[in-house]
């Protein structure tokens, strides 16, 4: 194993390559842009024009998207798959996962789209810099830009595996794409209607990239995710990393999809959530339920047919999102 291959290790173990750049048997070329960050070139005669953008790791406890990458690397670097799409790993935030944590200061995923220049401390460098190697890698003109941005969730779902699509005035949410999503075994995708401050809403927005947070089940440690079943998504990623992906026919195959109703946001310390601490992304809220309650007599009361709810975290800082509230949606204004 080419040892650019084990970028997993050398990101625990802070450990700056020797060698940046390695070639594999079959003429692909590994090369080491910083801490956490893998270009892949396949030979320029058998490059399809896709860029595919693969990351991990943006929360640091989030360990089962990290060994899934690992495997797709390994893969390439010992020659069982042959790329012929370049591709950029990124494991998002690499202190927060040699600890183990979601995050050590402030959350990596809040900090996209400009919000880096408003804080301080490494992880807003850190975004900064993730910003800039999607930035460089997504600059060829003429070529097909895709992201997917791996997460697992905090809670229990009672939809295991979904998708989050970001949102640009003017931009349909492409049919093909959700379709290509159901392929690799996504149940549910959640169509987002305004701008966000998320690692995949930066390339979505900023770097036209068609970009995707797939949540793929619980956040567990390292070696402790038996229950994440990945197979479906590993093989379609496989298929598009090689270009042997089967013709997508465009039927959604039973994909939910749910738009936003509300984000609920933790003004100050007062909020509280009433919710119970164990409740599941997606679980059904009645019309007329006292979801949350905050300052200065602020209620949040479900006043929408079919609501669920996602993401309920009311530990977050003030300012941010403690959770999402979500409606159906019938996909009558996909691209
Ligand atoms: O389980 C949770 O509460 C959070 C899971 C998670 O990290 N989700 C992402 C979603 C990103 C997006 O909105 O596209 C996040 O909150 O950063
Ligand atoms: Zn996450």
């Amino acid at each position: 194993m080419l040892a650019l291959g084990k970028l997993l290790e050398l990101t625990l173990t802070d450990h700056e390559p020797a060698e940046k750049t390695q070639v594999t048997t079959k003429g692909v070329r590994l090369r080491w842009l910083g801490e956490g960050a893998l270009e892949v070139r396949p030979p320029e005669n058998e490059d399809c024009g896709l860029d595919l953008l693969l990351s991990a790791g943006i929360h640091g406890n989030e360990t089962a998207p990290i060994e899934l990458l690992e495997r797709l690397l390994h893969g390439v670097a010992n020659g069982k798959i042959k790329p012929r799409a370049r591709i950029l790993f990124l494991f998002g935030n690499p202190v927060a996962i040699r600890k183990g944590e979601r995050f050590v200061e402030q959350d990596i995923n809040r900090l996209f789209n400009g919000r880096h220049e408003l804080s301080s401390g490494f992880e807003a460098l850190r975004a900064a810099e993730l910003e800039q190697f999607a930035r460089v890698f997504f600059s060829k003109p003429g070529r097909t830009r895709l992201h997917y941005d791996l997460h697992t969730a905090i809670r229990g779902s009672k939809i295991e595996q979904f998708a989050l699509y970001p949102y640009k005035e003017g931009r349909k949410h492409s049919r093909r794409e959700l379709a290509r999503l159901a392929a690799a075994g996504m149940e549910a995708v959640l169509l987002q209607s305004k701008s966000s401050i998320t690692f995949s809403a930066f390339t979505y927005e900023q770097l036209d990239a068609e970009a995707f947070t797939l949540e793929l089940g619980k956040a567990r440690p390292f070696g402790q995710n038996e229950q994440v079943n990945l197979d479906r998504l590993e093989e379609r990623l496989i298929h598009i990393i090689e270009d042997t992906e089967p013709e997508i026919d465009g039927s959604l195959d039973g994909l939910k999809l749910f738009s936003v109703a509300r984000e609920i946001i933790k003004h100050s310390d007062s909020f509280h959530l009433h919710l119970p601490a164990d409740i599941e992304n997606f679980s059904e809220l009645s019309k007329g339920y006292l979801l949350a309650e905050d300052l200065a007599e602020m209620r949040w009361v479900v006043e929408e047919e079919g609501a669920r709810i996602i993401f309920p975290n009311p530990r977050v800082k003030n300012g941010l999102r403690a959770g999402i509230l979500i409606v159906p949606d019938s996909g009558q204004r996909l691209g």
